[in-house]
């Protein structure tokens, strides 16, 4: 494991950590999605090892959104995916949610009247939303009992001492941490974080970046797409890069760095938005 010294190194275990020959938690095979003609993913192929973070970038519109929609349920494709070996084709979202596939949201995803630690019970109480709300709307001065499982989850995300505050109490990047650890407490073996970082400072993305080592220590693989470039090559041990639904690269965060195939279509696409603002 690492032992960064400043906030700059990387706190995630390095690359070498995991082991090799670590069968892939999550994988497709040649998924494709098609939205009428447009195809927003050609033949993506990915894989997620247990403990390990793995980024999936791109410019604007190259597909990410669409892969994650596919991957947990949400949008139709062909092609195939794998969670913990087995096929989860043809389950809808619910029961790929089950299985282990835990997403969170670009937009803010928690209610905001219920406590921190009534947010993670929503996924873990077998009543659901339902019944959490019935407690919680009866409820007239005592708190709703917090589950063993969510306790879990509340210390491993060090958010014991925040769990009876509601979210707006709370810093934008503390909330985000709430709404992984409330994927985390639905039993997740897989992690997708579409835009953690979105609102973020700097320094909160960089917080959130090392929160994600508590989930990789239990082995948990993640998936994360973002537009900071600094959450992404700080954090992450592997990267794969997206252009206009393929992938074009995949190496670890100093090899993708370098790779003049996504630094072309980075600046393909800084080049084409321009020309849409002075065209
Ligand atoms: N529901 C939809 N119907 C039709 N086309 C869609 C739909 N969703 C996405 N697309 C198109 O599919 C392509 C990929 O979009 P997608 O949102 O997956 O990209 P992205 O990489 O997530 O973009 P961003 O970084 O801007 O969020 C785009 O051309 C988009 O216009």
């Amino acid at each position: 494991m690492s032992t960064p010294t400043d906030d700059a190194r990387p706190l995630v275990v390095e690359s070498s950590d995991i082991p090799e020959r670590a069968a892939p938690v999550l994988e497709t095979t040649g998924l494709s999605v098609h939205y009428g003609g447009v195809a927003a993913n050609r033949d993506v192929s990915i894989s997620v090892r247990p403990g390990e973070v793995v980024g999936l970038i791109g410019p604007n519109g190259a597909g990410k959104t669409s892969f994650v929609d596919a991957v947990t349920g949400f949008a139709s494709y062909s092609g195939s995916v794998r969670l913990a070996g087995e096929v989860i084709d043809g389950l809808p979202s619910y029961a790929r949610r089950r299985a282990g596939l835990a997403r969170t949201w670009q937009a803010g995803e928690l209610f905001d009247q219920l406590t921190v630690a009534e947010n993670l019970e929503l996924v873990v109480e077998p009543g659901g939303i339902g019944a959490v709300l019935r407690d919680v709307l009866g409820r007239r001065s005592s708190r709703r009992r917090v589950t063993e499982q969510v306790r879990d989850v509340l210390e491993m995300t060090e958010l014991t001492d925040v769990a009876d505050r509601v979210p707006s109490e709370l810093s934008l990047g503390l909330q985000k941490l709430v709404g992984v650890a409330r994927a985390v407490a639905s039993d997740a073996k897989v992690l997708l974080l579409d835009e953690p970082a979105a609102g973020l400072s700097s320094s909160e993305s960089q917080e959130f970046g090392r929160s994600l080592q508590k989930f990789v220590d239990r082995g948990i693989g993640i998936l994360m797409i973002d537009h900071d470039m600094d959450l992404i090559m700080n954090y992450t041990h592997r990267l794969f890069v997206l252009n206009f639904g393929s992938i074009i690269a995949e190496g670890d965060p100093a090899q993708i760095r370098d790779d003049p195939a996504v630094i072309s279509a980075y600046l393909g696409a800084t080049e084409s938005e321009e020309q849409r603002h002075h065209g």
